[in-house]
């Protein structure tokens, strides 16, 4: 109980220094989160289990980040693509309850324990689906987001066919990224143009938990 509390005062502090506006419900949710990831990653593999920073910020506050440089909207779609237990889409589903998430993985477990914490938190707008993403038919995205789950070209190939045409592409990365993004521009011909710019900013100003660490935003 003390850890929890001392937690969520760590989470409180970093949002607020960060302008995030949530209310006391919303931290209580996403504290409540970071408990449940913790219990089903003693069952099945959903993160690191070095217990090098609190799950609440390496985690948690890590995905909130998305939402600094890039404000979702009010009715806006978007996808994780690889969720894993919810990553970044949960924790932004409860920051954002009036833009609607989509989390994808093709890890049948991973998906069943996604939905089980999405039904026990109450969150309304967010959805888990098991399935690859290169099976997925029929559907457009206002963004899509991913977490440590492939390099950047691979996720503009699976991206470009379902981002509608102001869409983006929001990645939480680590590591020299110029290779990366230099590889992803020269491969654009091969995925309609996408991206036409990438851009990528620096995080590890946010905690020192992030070193190295940078989001990576990739437009149409
Ligand atoms: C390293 S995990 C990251 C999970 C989560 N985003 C996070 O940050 O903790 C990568 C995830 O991507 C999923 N994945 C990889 N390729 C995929 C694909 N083509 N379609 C759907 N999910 C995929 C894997 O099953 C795995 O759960």
């Amino acid at each position: 109980m003390k850890r929890h509390t001392e937690e969520l005062d760590a989470l409180k502090e970093l949002c607020s220094r960060e302008q995030m506006a949530l209310t006391e419900s919303q931290y209580e949710l996403l504290a409540a989160y970071a408990l449940l990831l913790e219990q089903w990653n003693k069952k099945i593999n959903l993160i690191s289990r070095k217990e090098d920073a609190p799950v609440i910020i390496k985690h948690v506050f890590h995905s909130l980040l998305m939402g600094l440089f890039h404000p979702f909207s009010a009715g806006e779609k978007v996808l994780d693509l690889g969720t894993g237990g919810g990553l970044p889409g949960i924790p932004l589903a409860i920051a954002w309850p009036d833009t609607r998430f989509l989390l994808v993985d093709s890890t049948g477990k991973k998906i069943a324990a996604c939905q089980a914490m999405i039904n026990e938190l109450g969150i309304g707008n967010a959805v888990a689906l098991h399935s690859r993403v290169e099976e997925l038919k029929g559907l457009t995205f206002d963004t899509v987001l991913s977490r440590q789950v492939a390099q950047l070209e691979q996720l503009c190939a699976y991206t470009y066919r379902f981002l509608k045409p102001e869409g983006c592409l929001i990645c939480l990365k680590g590591g020299n990224l110029e290779e990366e993004i230099k590889t992803a521009l020269e491969a654009r011909h091969a995925h309609h143009g996408f991206p036409s710019t990438i851009e990528h900013f620096a995080i590890s100003g946010f905690s020192p938990f992030f070193a190295e660490k940078e989001i990576v935003i990739a437009r149409r």
